[in-house]
This record gives structure tokens, C-alpha cells and sequence, in this order.
């Protein structure tokens, strides 16, 4: 049953919307951009795959010792042979022409092996004698033999569509010899946030607009910078219309939860989109707007700095994700020990600022509350090594509780 639903199945709890159902709403309809581009693989770190790739060639490309010592022939793999050391064998090396029985070779780690050999015998369990190898432990036939295609095979398809590219990725890419590989655009995301008071001069700034478009600086988009919008319908419906005709995705916070002073809904709706406004079981991060607006999705975050970060990281990346052609996961959570219990008022899953205090004996992070919670608050959160997920249920919060905790690092 998703967090915060009714034992009856239906998705609501006290007139919210279950966080999960939410984001099934969100991708329903979410296409992947269609624009895709060829690019250098060194430089394709960060992006999504459109296509997969397929290995050109084998790795290894031929049969490689994996250890420096020498390599012997089948007949000679039996205790007490002492083979003849012929010649040397490096890594970039020829391997020359077949090694009789009687006979081992020098092989350093990486060369190539020569036809003949069967086995290579690490140095440390060799002796050198009167121009002859004896094996303190004679070596199995295959032994240290990294065989041809072991690990890829010519024509198998190594990296799939969706994949966000990592070095791991570009470290195999380059190996295969592939310069170029195809992926998707990135998102084009006009990014704007709302609110007269953030301009006033009164102390009052914007820092959720600088806040996402850090997050998004480390996710497959690229962004447009709408800016800071007043409190005025006209001139949001306007500059809703503009962004739309160059972006994927139009994000935005603040002016969503349903006053007289919140106009982004409403401005969506007056500029032709589609508009829905949800309100979700999810502290912080309860209310927010969705929509369409020609070919441009909208996601409309709160005001509150921490609740426009969690709808970020719980609805906003997966949307994300989706429109990148990624698989569009939520976030995933680290399970986490909490070290102080609490009561709390049941009803939403929370997102608790935490950090880090030591380590349980399974080895699973124990943490702690930063500060006193809250949506506005920025300290505790900028405090904070994760959020610590607790379930929508739950009114005591034991010491000791396990926890999944959606780390910060790497992410916002
Ligand atoms: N009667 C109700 N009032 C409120 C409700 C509700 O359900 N009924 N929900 C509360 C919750 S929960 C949240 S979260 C906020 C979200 O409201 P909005 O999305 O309409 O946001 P605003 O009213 O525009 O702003 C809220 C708060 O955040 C500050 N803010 C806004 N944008 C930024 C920004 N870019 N950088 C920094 N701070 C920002 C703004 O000044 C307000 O203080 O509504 C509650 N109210
Ligand atoms: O989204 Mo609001 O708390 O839930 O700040």
C-alpha cells in the first residue's frame, strides 16, 4: 500500500495525495526528447545514451597473461618439468611463433600468449636454475590467462539506451576504441521562481532559483534562466508563453498553494496549458502544480525553500529522468539508523534534515536531527548530510528506528 493511502485503496489521506501516486501522475504522460546528437566519448560523462552501444572487437582482443612470470606449455604443466626459459615476452609485444613443449617464455603482465602456451606460472612460485624454470607449484593449464573476449564479446551490446554515462562508462568505451557515441539532448529547463516580496529590498532573496539551478548543473539538463517573477498574472502567463516555445520542462517555485497572491496555476492556465494542483501527503513539499503548456511540461514547486528542494529531489528528478530518456527512479534511499526518537504528528512522509554521527555495528550510518525542522528553514538543511525518509504513519519516532535516508552529497 503507497505511503499515506487508506486501507479502503483509495489514494488519498485527509484530502492528500499519496507521494507515489503523485509521481505516477507526473510521468504518465512523459516522453523522453526526441533530439539526439553524436559526441566525443570523452566528453559524453553525464549523458544519456540513445542508443546502445555495440562492441566492435573483442576484450581482451587476444589471449594476455595476467601476471608477470612464464608461461608454459601443456605437457610441461606436470610436477617436477623444469622447461628450458626461452624468450622474453612484454606487454605491446609480438608473441612470435609457437613455444614447443620443454620449452617456457618470459611473460610479462598484459603480453600476449604465444600459441604453445597453456599456463602462466606466477614469478613468485618460480625458480630460475642452470637456464631452466622449476615450479614450486607446478601451474594449472588456463592459469593466470586472461582469454580472448573473456570479458566482451565482438557484436554483444554492452551499454543500453538510458544509461547515464559515468568515467566507468567512458573507461569501456574507450577501451573498445568507440570515439563517438549517440545521445540524447539534454533537457532544456526554464527555470524561474515567484514572488514579489524577493525583490522588495526588504532582506527577502531568492535562493530556491540559485538552489535548483545547482542541482541541475550535476542532472542531464541545461538551463534557461526566466528569472525572478512578481506577483502579477499577466506577466507570469507571458512569461510562461515565451519560455514554453524553447523548453522540455518549465520550473518554477512559489505561488502555488492557493492564496489570492498565488498566480502560477492560474497564469498556466491563462497562457493555454494544461494545469492540475496537487496536494500531497509529504512534509515538507505538500503543494504543487503540474501541466503542459505546448510542448513543454511544468512543474510547479512551493515556495518554501526545503519543500521546493524535496519536490525537487522526490518528483522533480525522476520527471527529469524520464524527459532525459532515463529510467525515472525515486530517489534511492540509504537505510539509516536514527540515534534520538521523537513524537510527531502523523499523516505525511517527512523529510527530515540529518546527519551523519557514527556508524551502527552492522555498519550502517546512525544519525541525528541538524536543528528544528522546518520548511523555511535553510541552516538545519545546509547542516544536513541526507533526509532521513520518515514513513507518512508513524506518530513515535524510536531511538533506534531504521530509517531510509536520501543523501544529499553528489546530488543538492
Ligand atoms: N492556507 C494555506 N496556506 C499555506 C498552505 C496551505 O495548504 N494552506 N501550504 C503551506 C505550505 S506547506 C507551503 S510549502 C507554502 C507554499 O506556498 P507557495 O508555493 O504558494 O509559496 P509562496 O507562498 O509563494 O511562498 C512561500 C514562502 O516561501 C518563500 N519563497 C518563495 N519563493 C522563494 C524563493 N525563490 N526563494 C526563497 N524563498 C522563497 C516566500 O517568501 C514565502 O515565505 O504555503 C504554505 N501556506
Ligand atoms: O510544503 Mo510545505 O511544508 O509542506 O512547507
Amino acid at each position: 500500500m503507497p505511503d499515506g493511502a487508506h486501507a479502503c485503496g483509495c489514494d488519498m489521506q485527509d484530502g492528500l495525495l499519496a507521494p507515489d501516486i503523485a509521481l505516477r501522475i507526473l510521468l504518465e504522460d512523459a516522453a523522453p526528447v526526441a533530439r539526439e546528437a553524436e559526441v566525443p566519448a570523452e566528453a559524453a560523462r553525464g549523458r544519456v545514451l540513445s542508443r546502445a552501444v555495440v562492441a566492435p572487437g573483442d576484450l581482451p582482443p587476444f589471449d594476455q597473461s595476467a601476471m608477470d612470470g612464464y608461461g608454459f606449455a601443456a605437457a610441461d604443466c606436470a610436477q617436477a618439468a623444469a622447461p628450458r626459459l626461452g624468450r622474453r615476452i612484454a606487454a605491446g609485444d609480438a608473441p612470435g611463433a609457437e613455444v614447443p613443449a620443454g620449452q617456457a617464455v618470459r611473460l610479462l603482465t598484459g603480453a600476449a600468449i604465444p600459441d604453445g602456451i597453456a599456463a602462466v606460472l606466477m614469478e613468485e612460485h618460480a625458480a630460475l636454475r642452470a637456464g631452466a624454470v622449476f615450479a614450486r607449484r607446478p601451474p594449472r593449464p588456463g592459469q593466470n590467462i586472461r582469454r580472448r573476449a573473456e570479458d566482451v564479446a565482438a557484436g554483444a551490446a554492452v551499454l543500453q539506451p538510458g544509461l547515464r554515462l559515468g568515467a566507468r562508462h567512458v573507461a569501456l568505451l574507450a577501451a573498445l576504441g568507440m570515439g563517438r557515441v549517440h545521445v540524447r539532448d539534454r533537457v532544456r529547463v526554464a527555470l524561474l521562481s515567484n514572488g514579489s516580496e524577493l525583490d522588495a529590498g526588504r532582506g527577502l532573496r531568492d535562493s530556491n532559483r540559485p538552489m535548483l539551478a545547482a542541482l541541475l548543473a550535476g542532472q542531464p539538463a541545461e538551463v534557461e534562466d526566466v528569472g525572478l517573477l512578481p506577483d502579477d498574472p499577466d506577466r507570469i502567463a507571458a512569461a510562461l508563453a515565451r519560455a514554453a516555445a524553447g523548453a522540455d520542462l518549465i520550473l518554477s517555485t512559489g505561488g502555488v498553494s492557493g492564496s489570492d497572491a498565488d498566480h502560477l496555476p492560474a497564469a498556466l492556465a491563462a497562457a493555454g496549458g494544461e494545469v492540475e494542483v496537487l496536494k500531497l501527503a509529504q512534509k515538507p513539499g505538500k503543494p504543487l502544480a503540474h501541466g503542459r503548456l505546448g510542448g513543454a511540461r511544468c512543474l510547479f514547486l512551493p515556495g518554501n525553500p526545503v519543500a521546493a528542494l524535496v519536490g525537487m529531489l522526490t518528483l522533480g528528478v525522476p520527471l527529469l529522468h524520464r524527459l532525459a530518456g532515463m529510467p525515472p527512479q525515486p530517489p534511492r534511499l540509504l537505510p539509516s539508523v536514527l540515534a534520538e526518537g521523537f513524537a510527531r504528528q502523523p499523516g505525511r512522509v517527512e523529510y527530515l534534515p540529518v546527519r551523519i554521527v557514527g556508524e551502527t555495528e552492522e555498519g550502517l550510518p546512525m544519525v541525528e536531527r541538524t536543528g528544528p525542522a522546518g520548511s523555511a528553514r535553510l541552516l538545519p538543511l545546509a547542516a544536513a548530510d541526507g533526509l532521513l525518509r520518515i514513513p507518512a504513519m508513524l506518530g513515535t519516532v524510536a531511538a533506534g528506528g531504521r530509517f531510509g535516508m536520501l543523501p544529499l552529497e553528489g546530488l543538492a
